[in-house]
């Protein structure tokens, strides 16, 4: 592992220019440099930040999901807004390294240069631990945890080939911290907590290129992920539980994840940022 210096242009502080207006200084702050991959791309909360960084500036964006179809639909809405962005999908499984390979060198080709990656892709189950089959253990943590990793390393060797130096952000959950309540999820919160671990070791060793590794941490969001079968009960439980009484709108993570891969964010490194309404406070 190599430390940064202080004199190390990657990881250098860059305020803005002191000639900027009071409007250009704060679209500097949040500008979200670049192009971004954003691996569960036809998910929902991975469609708002795609629109948030198309706000904040993203010149082009590549949404990476297991279901293609699905994020060709998010391609059309997003394009049909910011019909002057280059923004494409790639079907990818990120359990694969030869998929994810294959998917950021085509990203790369059309996109040229990347400086985002923001890992969405994520599953979730409700089996008990008891009755747990070892599949399905496995494929929690294959595509939460493992799929994180490899899409990391495989645009952090991007990063480094490029010497640009980038952000990537992990989505972790309040279920790595606490466990989640009443519904049985031991695959799905040791798979986040383990991302938590693996943001601040990559951060170790990836700040010298100028990469710095961060999680998101969002509480309850009313996404189908959270609409499953049984988790009827589990919702009123969550909302009474939560100081906010409510379940978060997508839209509300998006500015902590513009944060964390904007200007403004360059000095947040090896974290993770927790958007859950309270619900950690009990
Ligand atoms: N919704 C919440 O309350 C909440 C809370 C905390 C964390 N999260 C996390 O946020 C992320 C997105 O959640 P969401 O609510 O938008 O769910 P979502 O189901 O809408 O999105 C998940 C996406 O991941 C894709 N995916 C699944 N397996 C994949 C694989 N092997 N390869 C590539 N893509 C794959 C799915 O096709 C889907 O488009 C997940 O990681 C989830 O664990 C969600
Ligand atoms: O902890 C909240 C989430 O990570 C998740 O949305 C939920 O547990 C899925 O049912």
């Amino acid at each position: 592992m190599t430390l940064s210096t202080a004199d190390n242009p990657l990881t250098a502080p860059r305020p803005p220019p002191d000639n900027l207006s009071a409007a250009q200084r704060t679209a500097y702050r949040f500008q979200v440099n670049g192009n971004a991959i954003i691996t569960g791309g036809a998910g929902t909360l991975a469609l708002e930040a795609a629109k948030a960084f198309l706000e904040h500036g993203a010149s082009g964006l590549a949404l990476w999901d297991l279901n293609p179809e699905q994020a060709f639909e998010s391609v059309k809405q997003l394009h049909s807004q910011f019909p002057d962005r280059r923004i494409i999908t790639e079907a990818v499984d990120v359990r694969d390294e030869t998929q994810i390979a294959s998917a950021l060198e085509s990203s790369v080709k059309i996109l040229g240069t990347i400086s985002t990656l923001c890992c969405f892709a994520g599953v979730v189950g409700c089996t008990p631990a008891l009755s747990m089959p070892a599949a399905e253990w496995r494929r929690t943590h294959d595509i939460n945890l493992t799929g994180s990793f490899l899409c990391a390393q495989a645009v952090a060797r991007q990063l480094r080939a490029q010497n640009t130096g980038g952000s990537i952000v992990f989505t972790a959950s309040i279920s790595a911290h606490a466990t989640n309540f009443p519904q049985p999820q031991a695959a799905y919160n040791s798979s986040k907590t383990a991302l938590l671990s693996l943001a601040k070791s990559l951060a170790a060793e990836w700040s010298s290129y100028g990469i710095r590794v961060n999680c998101i941490s969002p509480g309850y969001m009313d996404t189908i992920l959270n609409e499953g079968a049984g988790l009827e009960r589990a919702r009123s439980v969550w909302n009474e539980r939560n100081p906010m009484g409510r379940m978060g709108h997508p839209w509300e993570l998006t500015g902590p994840l513009v944060l964390l891969v904007s200007n403004a964010g360059r000095y947040i490194n090896g974290t993770d940022v927790v958007v859950d309404g309270g619900a950690m406070v009990f």
